[in-house]
């Protein structure tokens, strides 16, 4: 079995070495351009089209959550993997316990008043503030998959009412589900800090816009930890201008790197990561690749096939 590798910023040295540890049995090697060698299987991100294109392969593994970036390639170049050829994406793979880290972390700080506390002492004030009292304090997480629902199982032990939305029903104990565009606003209704864990689709791009924010609750905060597209950034900045958002933690944007001059860089209430939310793990992943490629070369069923009509 051979097996080809591309990513343009991880250490394709490291990860060929530990494919090759995990699978002795398999022919790994780093794919680089004019390389037309048969292989089985591709794991790639933002691979360049010649990689992919007009092989037979058995398989093509993302690495990574999400696979926007691929299917967008596709789009762009039809043909460069046949429809035939399963396309598959990371659940999890360590990244789930790294967004509970990121969202609790800030949920904390938040219900907490850090960032009351912070803006007073800029101002050598010494003032004790109200407390916050859990009940005011929902969490609607939008995407209840494999990273959202760890977010909302995370954030249950420290008392504040989470609930979440997806494209259908779910069944976490604790958290209350809403689903589809007719419960988008019940989901809202109430929502004091909305994380989003969405996948970035036509359906989703923009979601994060005027009407959603004016409909959560007020002095509310946004965290995004899925992709920039999903946030008018206009918006968002108009709400917190407004007071009707307190407070906004992002971690993706419309652009990355952000350009200098994104008014978002100076703005008081934002706090901003550069794309750090959950990394891939590589054993992790490694592991969760050389399981389901046994299990394909087995005939069996697997996990994490993306639906390219669907976009994730
Ligand atoms: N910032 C980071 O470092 C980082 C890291 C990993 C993943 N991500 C992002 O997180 C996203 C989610 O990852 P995941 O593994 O949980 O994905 P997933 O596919 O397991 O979950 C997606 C969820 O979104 C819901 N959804 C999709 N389309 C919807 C729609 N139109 N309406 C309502 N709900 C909809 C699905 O029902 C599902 O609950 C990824 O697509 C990626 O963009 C970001
Ligand atoms: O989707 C993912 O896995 C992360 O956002 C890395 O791009």
């Amino acid at each position: 079995m051979d097996i080809i590798f591309y990513h343009p910023s991880f250490n394709s040295e490291y990860w060929i070495n530990a494919l090759r540890k995990a699978m002795p049995q398999v022919n790994v090697r780093a794919w680089t351009a004019g390389d037309n060698a048969p292989a089985d299987y591709a794991l790639v991100w933002h691979p360049p089209v010649e990689m992919l294109k007009g092989r037979k392969l058995k398989g093509v593994f993302a690495l990574g959550a999400g696979v926007d970036a691929i299917l967008g390639q596709l789009s762009a170049n039809p043909g460069m993997l046949a429809d035939d050829i399963p396309l598959f994406r990371l659940e999890d793979t360590g990244m789930g316990s790294q967004m509970q880290e990121y969202a609790v972390s800030q949920v904390l700080h938040w219900f907490r008043r850090f960032d009351d506390y912070q803006a007073l002492k800029q101002q050598s004030r010494w003032q004790q503030l109200e407390e916050y009292a859990h009940g005011d304090f929902t969490v609607g997480i939008l995407g209840a998959g494999v990273l959202g629902s760890k977010v909302a199982e995370s954030l249950l032990p420290w008392g504040f009412p989470v609930r979440c939305w997806s494209r259908s029903r779910k069944s976490l104990p604790g958290v209350q589900s809403f689903a589809g565009p007719e419960e988008l606003g019940d989901f809202l209704q109430g929502t004091r800090v909305l994380i989003n864990l969405l996948p970035n689709t036509p359906e989703t791009v923009g979601l994060i816009n005027q009407s959603l924010l004016n409909q959560l609750a007020d002095h509310s905060y946004v965290m995004n930890l899925a992709r920039g597209v999903h946030v008018v950034e206009a918006d968002l900045l108009a709400a917190l201008e407004s007071g009707k958002v307190k407070g906004a933690m992002l971690d993706v944007f419309s652009r990355e790197p952000l350009p200098a001059d994104n008014p978002l860089w100076a703005h008081p209430r934002v706090a901003m990561t550069p794309h750090i939310a959950a990394f891939t793990r590589p054993t992790e992943a490694i592991e969760f690749i050389g399981h389901t490629i046994g299990k394909l070369e087995r005939g069996e069923t697997v996990s994490g096939r993306v639906d390219r009509v669907r976009g994730y």
